[in-house]
């Protein structure tokens, strides 16, 4: 099941400089290990935001939620789910 998320990263500004590094760290470590398991198909930074447009291949909502829930900066991200179907007119065979 693919899914299009948009995650918006919102640090408070009085969070220690040391401490959101290390959780930005953490973050790149698990996305990099999900993008090479196949899961975090797409991740694409929007120009001028602190904020990702991202393709999941998951088998499950629960999965997705699971998987979005245990992200680092879960608790600073306000994160809009939208479940993606084939398009009729889609020249690809859904390998992309
Ligand atoms: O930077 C972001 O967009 C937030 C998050 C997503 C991947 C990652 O490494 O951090």
């Amino acid at each position: 099941m693919l899914f299009h998320v948009r995650m918006n990263v919102n640090l408070p500004a009085s969070m220690p400089l040391e401490e959101a590094a290390t959780l930005k760290q953490t973050e790149k470590d698990l996305a990099q290990r999900l993008q090479r398991e196949g899961k975090w198909r797409h991740l694409w930074r929007i120009a001028g935001q602190y904020a990702n447009v991202s393709i999941f291949d998951v088998d499950s909502v629960d999965e997705l939620h699971t998987l979005l829930t245990s992200l680092p900066l879960f608790p600073y991200m306000h994160i809009d789910v939208m479940p993606l179907c084939r398009h009729p007119s889609s020249v690809r065979d859904g390998d992309f």
